[in-house]
């Protein structure tokens, strides 16, 4: 029946009362916000809030500030009294040049008429002399007056009064003559109780100016054996540039440079102008070496960073291998082999890595691989020289396959044409890691033997060369990975193009910043980093420049590392220990298993890779280097020979060196795309604006150029 009425009643289109409508939704109770307790809310204000001193942020803080409160109590009584003497000094000082008419008499000597003026000055020496004297005689009638109304506490307040105001006449004032002493005593260590010397060590090294002043982050606190300090340099100054003035820095504090590492601090908590100091206690490097952890592991996984060594920070530094190359250079005995081995010892611990190795040092300190190398051999020769071309011809064969038959796999297993570590373990596609590790790359490079290449006699050294670019190139994404070790970093034996393209860089102990640069890349020594200046005796020291991201941060440039120390001994255990996890794998293969078959070259997938390359004159043959135009090419050669950590030269200083004709320089130097800007520049008697050039432009078109006319040649 009701229902019938709501029928016909709905049909009317009539409002119906139905009682109360209610709304909801649903809520995850997991997913409400925490209520935040009035003490976290007080601990963050306390923590963040710029009202409450930094010194009651945290124990540390507080610790820091006591102790600096107990040592500013301590010094103050001698404080005072120094200041008292000085003072004193100040005065007597002042008071005689007031009585001798010392301004006037200079002035008159100046102007040759102190004849002249001679009875003029002697008179008011006299009435100054009078004058000093009924002063005396004032303050002595006043002294004693007043202690024969008030007794003895007079003496007491007069020395009072004269004290204080000798203190404050003698207390340090910058720029005030004769208030600082010329010995200022040792300066080592003093900057973690005073800032202060902290800021004048940044003025004396030049890195913030006479009146611009640091603001420290955090206090100094002690981190591992030394004194860390995070402190932001003034508005528009640069951390960049206190990282490349290190040594300045060094000497401004008073320590090796070794034992100060300069870093910028990057990501959410830094800025371009923040850095984080740390000062060693002593020579970080001078204490015994560290052996490689990796003796300790039963096996590794050649896709995770392999442990290489330890900063001066005791900072741990593990190096990328895969999908990168890595150039170690040196002069002799400072430890290529040793880190080279580093190297290759991660990647030996994995069963699934097919090593290729080549000892031109033909030594001993490879033997124990060939327990575990598809490929090894050891020895100088013309002959070894020949068979490395044929191993790099088949690696280049193997390149190509590879990356013929990833374009066959679908994107499940092969997403990129890319080599992934499922696709480098799995058996059946026969795509392993393949490191080809040559130590002493320079002797095949050198190699002056001519070989046959596709009915064209070139020498072996510069198809060596071609075949190594070409592998740096296109191996690691396939799977290869270069490891070169040479004594001889400079520019004719490495190839530019070879060295443009290894991704990884390891500079040990090198003759002179050109080397540096050429382990290093390009103007590396005028960011900080130049491997000339390590010291002959830190053994196994070197500046690594990684692909990827280390321990110390993605954003690190570069950083000074002691490699892990692993002799003979422990090398041979890790080969051991990489043979016996093959057998167990099953993945033993080549001159390891007793098989030394001559590599399979295809030539004719190696004559599509890389052309046929032509023979280059000998003169272009024994030197590498770019010719740049004129007046483009001196301009470089005079910056390399006067390179003082500038950023920028005056155009008046390149025309005077290069005795050029002003319009036509700049005329000509605009052509090479070098355009000149204003720039202040410090003179003998302050700042002033001058036009010239930024170093960083100049070498940028010089690359530009040198690149252009590589790229025309470039025959790969
Ligand atoms: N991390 C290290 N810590 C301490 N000493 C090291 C370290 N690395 C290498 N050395 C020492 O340096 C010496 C030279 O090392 P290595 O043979 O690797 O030099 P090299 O640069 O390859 O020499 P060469 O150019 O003659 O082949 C070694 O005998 C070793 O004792």
């Amino acid at each position: 029946m009701n229902a019938d009425r709501e029928l016909v009643n709905a049909t009317t289109r009539d409002v119906l009362d139905v009682g109360p409508v209610l709304e909801g939704e649903l809520v995850d109770e997991s997913e409400r916000p925490r209520l935040v307790s009035w003490r976290d809310r007080f601990a963050r204000w306390w923590r963040y809030s710029p009202r409450v001193p930094m010194a009651l942020k945290g124990w540390t803080n507080v610790r820091q500030a006591v102790r600096h409160a107990a040592v500013w109590l301590l010094v103050q009584p001698w404080r005072y009294a120094r200041a008292v003497v000085r003072g004193l000094v100040v005065a007597v000082r002042w008071w005689r040049s007031w009585v001798k008419v010392g301004d006037y008499r200079d002035a008159a000597v100046a102007s040759e008429k102190l004849a002249d003026k001679f009875t003029e000055i002697r008179e008011l020496t006299i009435f100054r002399w009078k004058v000093t004297g009924a002063v005396l005689v004032a303050v002595v009638c006043g002294v004693l007056t007043t202690y024969l109304v008030y007794g003895e506490q007079v003496w007491w307040w007069t020395g009072a009064v004269a004290s204080v105001s000798l203190a404050v006449l003698g207390r340090r004032k910058d720029g005030s003559p004769g208030r600082k002493p010329v010995l200022s005593g040792p300066r080592s260590l003093t900057w973690t109780m005073d800032p202060q010397v902290l800021v004048d060590a940044f003025r004396d090294a030049k890195l913030i100016g006479k009146d611009e002043t640091l603001r420290l982050v955090e206090r100094a606190a002690r981190q591992g054996d030394g004194w860390a300090v995070t402190v932001d340099l003034p508005a528009t100054r640069k951390a960049a540039d206190v990282v490349k003035n290190r040594d300045a820095l060094a000497s401004a504090l008073a320590v090796d440079e070794v034992q100060l590492i300069t870093e910028r601090v990057r990501g959410n908590g830094g800025h371009a102008g923040r850095v984080a100091l740390w000062v060693a206690d002593a020579d970080p490097y001078a204490s015994a070496p560290l052996r490689t952890p990796l003796l300790g592991v039963a096996r590794w996984d050649a896709w995770r960073p392999v442990p290489f060594g330890r900063d001066a920070r005791n900072r741990r530094i593990d190096l990328p291998l895969v999908w990168t190359s890595l150039l170690v250079g040196a002069i002799p005995r400072q430890g290529k082999t040793f880190a080279a081995r580093l190297a290759a010892a991660g990647l030996i611990l994995d069963p699934h890595t097919r090593l290729y190795v080549a000892d031109f040092k033909a030594g001993k300190d490879w033997d124990a691989v060939g327990l575990v190398a598809h490929r090894f051999m050891s020895g100088d020769e013309p002959a070894h020289v020949l068979a490395l071309i044929d191993w790099l011809v088949e690696l280049v064969g193997e390149v190509q396959g590879r990356y013929r038959r990833m374009r066959e796999l679908d994107d499940l297993t092969c997403p990129e044409s890319k080599i992934t570590p499922a696709m480098a373990r799995d058996l059946s596609l026969d795509m392993p890691i393949t490191p080809i590790v040559i130590d002493e790359v320079q002797v095949p490079l050198e190699e002056r033997t001519p070989v046959a290449v596709q009915g064209k006699r070139l020498p072996a050294g510069e198809y060596v060369g071609e075949l190594l670019t070409w592998l740096a190139k296109k191996g690691p994404a396939a799977g290869v990975v270069l490891v070169l070790a040479t004594q001889r970093p400079d520019s004719k034996t490495i190839p530019s193009g070879l060295r443009a393209v290894l991704g990884s860089r390891f500079a040990l102990r090198v003759m002179d910043w050109r080397d540096s640069n050429i382990v290093l890349g390009e103007q590396m020594n005028t960011r900080g980093y130049d491997s000339s200046r390590l010291l002959p005796s830190h053994k196994g020291v070197g500046i690594l420049r990684p692909d990827g991201e280390t321990d110390a941060g993605a954003d690190v440039l570069a950083m000074t590392v002691r490699t892990y120390y692993m002799p003979n001994e422990d090398w041979r255990v890790i080969c051991r220990q990489g043979r016996a996890l093959r057998e167990q794998e099953g993945t033993l293969t080549g001159h390891a298993a007793g098989q030394n078959t001559p590599p399979v070259i295809e030539r004719a997938d190696l004559a599509l890779a890389i052309g046929t390359p032509q023979p280059r004159h000998e003169e272009e043959a024994a030197d590498d280097r770019i010719e740049l135009p004129e007046p483009l090419g001196s301009v470089i050669n005079y910056l390399d020979d006067h390179d003082d950590g500038r950023t920028f030269v005056t155009s008046a200083e390149l025309i005077d060196a290069l005795g050029a004709d002003a319009t036509w320089f700049g005329r000509q130097m605009s052509e090479l795309g070098c355009r000149s800007t204003r720039e202040r520049v410090e003179t003998d008697g302050g700042t002033r604006q001058a036009r010239g050039y930024r170093l960083v432009d100049l070498r940028a078109a010089a690359d530009r150029i040198a690149e252009d006319d590589d790229g025309g040649a470039d025959r790969l």
